[in-house]
């Protein structure tokens, strides 16, 4: 018996029906590959269909590159085989199906009789947070290899989860325990703060405070292109005293203020007219995320605004990092989900915020951004 009633869907739901009916049907692929019309789109679509079956594998053989240095020794030029054997500490034949799948996937690529990095190696290269995030991808996938076991247990629970351990013991974590997600955040702060700074005018505020602010990566960004802003971080007291070490080294010292608590039962420091959560909100379930909004709320003076940047759920053009890469990352993570910026501005309306809009920024696939007005 058929469960579904594509009747009970409306005109979309039948021609979904129709549609998917006539992609599945085996006479209809044969004339999309040999029709001259059809035959580019058939292509593209099986070479999408391709790389969603595939993509485990692809992520590997990035991993291999990243953690043999592969790509950061072709980036001081091109080499043999058999010296980038001997360097990378590979078998030849190890090192020939490396190179030849990686070339596959432009980030090495043959020069004559030797191999050169390729343009989006080089492009990964230029980014230490991107290999940061697929040097800690092995706890991920770890969690991953089951992943209907995962969704059963409703995540959490494996090594992803014990990485960060906020997730695992909310508003707790000695320094041993903070170390490796802070510095993993503070290596891809870059990815982050670039856009967010040119996203909005943050030389309108005095005084900024930046909650979950990690090791001070984002005010640092901030006090390079505004000079005369005051700034406070509040994190859990052993980032704090990252941040602390950070803000000395850089200088900042003068203008920095450092707040070490739970924010999820702490009351925050008043007296800032910007608030910031940068890859914050996601972090955590709609209860705590909310109560999050309304302390922050009550800690800013009226006019004062929130300003809130990560990766959102169903951006145009980036859907994938959304709903399915950080959709399953903060499942096994085992705390919080991916919003997009519609739901993130409810819940703003919701911990009464008056207003909300969404800034531009350049690269949504790694940084949105909302400002509210308190
Ligand atoms: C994903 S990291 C983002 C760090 C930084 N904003 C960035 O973008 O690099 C989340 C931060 O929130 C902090 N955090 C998590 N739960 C917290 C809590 N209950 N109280 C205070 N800080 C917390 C973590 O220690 C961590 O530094």
């Amino acid at each position: 018996m058929l469960l579904s009633n594509t009747k009970n869907f409306g005109w979309r739901g039948r021609w979904i029906a129709w549609r998917n009916r006539v992609f599945a049907s085996e006479r209809f692929q044969r004339f999309a590959m040999r029709f001259p019309l059809t035959r580019p789109i058939a292509r593209a679509r099986a070479r999408g269909l391709f790389d969603l079956v595939a993509g485990f594998t692809y992520s590997q053989i990035l991993a291999a590159c990243v953690q043999t240095g592969l790509l950061d020794l072709l980036a001081q030029g091109p080499l043999d085989a058999a010296t980038i054997s001997a360097r990378i500490d590979l078998p030849a034949a190890g090192t020939e199906r490396l190179l030849r799948g990686a070339a596959a996937l432009g980030l090495v690529e043959p020069l004559g009789s030797g191999w050169a990095l390729g343009s989006d190696g080089a492009a990964l290269r230029g980014n230490r947070g991107i290999a940061e995030m697929v040097a800690h991808h092995h706890l991920l996938y770890a969690d991953l290899a089951d992943p209907v076991a995962l969704l059963r247990r409703g995540g959490g629970g494996g090594q992803l989860s014990r990485h960060w351990h906020y997730a695992e013991s909310a508003g707790r974590g000695d320094a041993d325990a903070v170390a490796a997600y802070s510095t993993l955040m503070a290596t891809s702060q870059p990815l982050v703060a670039a856009q967010a700074v040119d996203s909005y005018r943050f030389d309108r505020h005095r005084r900024l405070l930046d909650v979950g602010g990690g090791e001070g990566a984002f005010l640092q960004a901030v006090a390079e292109r505004v000079p005369g802003i005051e700034l406070g971080l509040f994190d859990l007291p052993a980032v704090g005293e990252r941040a602390r070490v950070r803000f000395d080294s850089a200088g900042l010292a003068s203008r920095t203020q450092v707040f070490g608590g739970d924010f999820l039962c702490d009351s925050l420091p008043e007296g800032y007219d910007l608030v910031s959560l940068i890859r914050v909100l996601h972090d955590h379930d709609d209860g705590p995320a909310l109560a999050l909004l309304r302390a922050i709320h009550a800690a800013l003076p009226a006019g004062g605004r929130l300003f809130i940047a990560e990766p959102m759920a169903r951006t145009p053009g980036a859907e994938p990092v959304g709903d399915a890469y950080f959709g399953f990352y903060l499942l096994a993570m085992g705390s919080g989900r991916p919003r997009s910026s519609v739901e993130i501005r409810a819940m703003l309306r919701e911990a009464g915020f008056a207003k909300s809009r969404v800034l531009a920024t350049a690269m949504p696939l790694t940084t949105s951004a909302i400002l509210a007005n308190r």
